[in-house]
């Protein structure tokens, strides 16, 4: 059983993320998605939905086998206990891909790391779903 870990906050479904656990589940046969804890997401605004409700549409979606809050702390807590054969970045997620393999390799953690590409569609970005939002209604 080859096990898949993708991770993200998730915050305003929309097909980029479908694409992105669609693309990730390909890779083996158990999807698990950590869902980021609102206080760890710091590098842009703040979820508007908040994270229980951020993991319940994300467990609810046909790729996805597990889901998880992430922790607080060692973000390679969740990673220990899951073991995954395969840990995927999305294409605009920040770690990169060679850091990530070190820091696992340093932990003595196995999961190789596979980029997934961009899913090229409109409002495909939580954030411009976000803008087109306050443009329209700002309009009004
Ligand atoms: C291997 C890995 C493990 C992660 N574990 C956690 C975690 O335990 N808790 C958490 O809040 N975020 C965790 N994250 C971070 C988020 O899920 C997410 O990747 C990060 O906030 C970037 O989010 P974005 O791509 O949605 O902007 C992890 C990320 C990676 C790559
Ligand atoms: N258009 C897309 N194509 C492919 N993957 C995507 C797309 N949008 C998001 N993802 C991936 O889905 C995961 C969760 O993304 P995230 O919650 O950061 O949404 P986002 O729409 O990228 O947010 P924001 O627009 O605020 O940056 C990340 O791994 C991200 O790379």
């Amino acid at each position: 059983m080859r096990r898949v870990v993708a991770t993200g906050t998730f915050d305003l479904l929309h097909p980029g993320h479908l694409f992105y656990l669609e693309e990730s589940k390909k890779l083996g046969d158990e999807l698990w998605v950590i869902v980021a804890r609102d206080v760890n997401v710091r590098h842009k605004p703040r979820p508007i939905i908040p994270q229980e409700q951020r993991l319940a549409m994300v467990r609810a979606l046909k790729p996805v086998d597990h889901a998880r809050l992430g922790v607080e702390g060692d973000i390679f807590d969740p990673i220990r206990e899951i073991d995954p054969d395969v840990i995927t970045l999305g294409f605009n997620q920040f770690f990169k891909e060679d850091d990530l393999r070190a820091a696992l390799k340093e932990r003595g953690l196995r999961a190789e790391v596979a980029r997934i590409g961009r899913y090229e569609g409109p409002l495909a970005s939580s954030s411009q779903i976000v803008g087109r939002i306050l443009e329209e209604r700002a309009a009004r």
